[in-house]
């Protein structure tokens, strides 16, 4: 069975962030992520992660403001100075936090730069991320997004990806690859999966379509898990799912594998 964590910017939001943790230990997971801890000062997490006895094994690093539709900034070449501070702060939070992978968003490609400056711009700064991360001992992480969720995501499939790895040439960089994107973009999860493994160091999923639990959509995650068990991926597999009823009954599925 995968090693399991649970993205808490996603489930638990019945109560507020600072209550998900207990909410989380409490139905038997002691491996959380965040997407973007910093509205809490780090030691506050650390306390909390401490009295849950858990173990935090994701954070993003910031992605430029939500609120004007931004996911990400680091393919964005007029943000090269706001996105490094970023990643510095990142940095400082994982290492207060003992988390030990960082993710980076691409961002949606901007409409006034030519595709060229910004995949140079991308490929730029994963390096920058990826000799940063190395000095702390943690792996970077680059994911891809699916564009019918938002449209023009610059990093959008995992063939994309490994191309542009080969072209950043650093060893510190691996895909989280996020089954739910990728179901959407290129389907033929297992084969990918199997393939290239060995440039793969975090999966999240999400059934599709809806982005809800294993088990209201098109995928078969028995055979899924399963095929990560056969092909011995040791990494972290976490729930990053929309609950379609609370949280704790979205939870049914987890029980029949267990
Ligand atoms: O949406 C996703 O799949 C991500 O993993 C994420 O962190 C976006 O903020
Ligand atoms: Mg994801």
């Amino acid at each position: 069975m995968p090693d399991f964590a649970v993205n808490l910017s996603m489930l638990f939001t019945e109560v507020p962030l600072t209550e998900r943790f207990a909410a989380a230990a409490e139905q038997g997971f002691d491996k959380v992520e965040i997407q973007f801890p910093y509205a809490l000062p780090a030691a506050d997490i650390a306390h909390l992660l401490r009295q849950n006895q858990q173990q935090l094994v994701l954070l993003n690093a910031p992605a430029g403001d939500p609120e004007k539709g931004e996911r990400g900034i680091a393919c964005h070449p007029d943000r090269v100075a706001e996105f490094r501070q970023g990643v510095t702060k990142a940095i400082e939070y994982a290492k207060t936090l003992n988390c030990n992978n960082i993710n980076i968003l691409s961002g949606i490609s901007p409409v006034n730069y030519n595709a060229d400056i910004i995949e140079k711009t991308f490929i730029e700064n994963l390096q920058f991320c990826a000799q940063q991360m190395a000095n702390a001992d943690i792996q970077l992480l680059v994911e891809a997004i699916n564009t019918q969720d938002i449209p023009g995501f610059f990093l959008n499939n995992s063939q994309q990806a490994f191309a542009l790895f080969d072209r950043v040439g650093h060893p510190n960089i691996k895909l989280q690859y996020d089954i739910y994107h990728m179901q959407i973009m290129e389907g033929n999860l297992i084969h990918t999966l199997r393939q290239h493994l060995n440039k793969i160091g975090h999966i999240q999923f999400a059934d599709v379509p809806g982005r809800h639990e294993p088990q209201t959509g098109e995928l078969n995650f028995n055979n899924i898990f399963q095929a990560l068990d056969d092909m011995g991926y040791s990494g972290i597999t976490s729930l990053e799912y929309n609950p379609s009823v609370s949280t704790t009954e979205s939870l049914h599925w987890l029980k029949q594998i267990a």
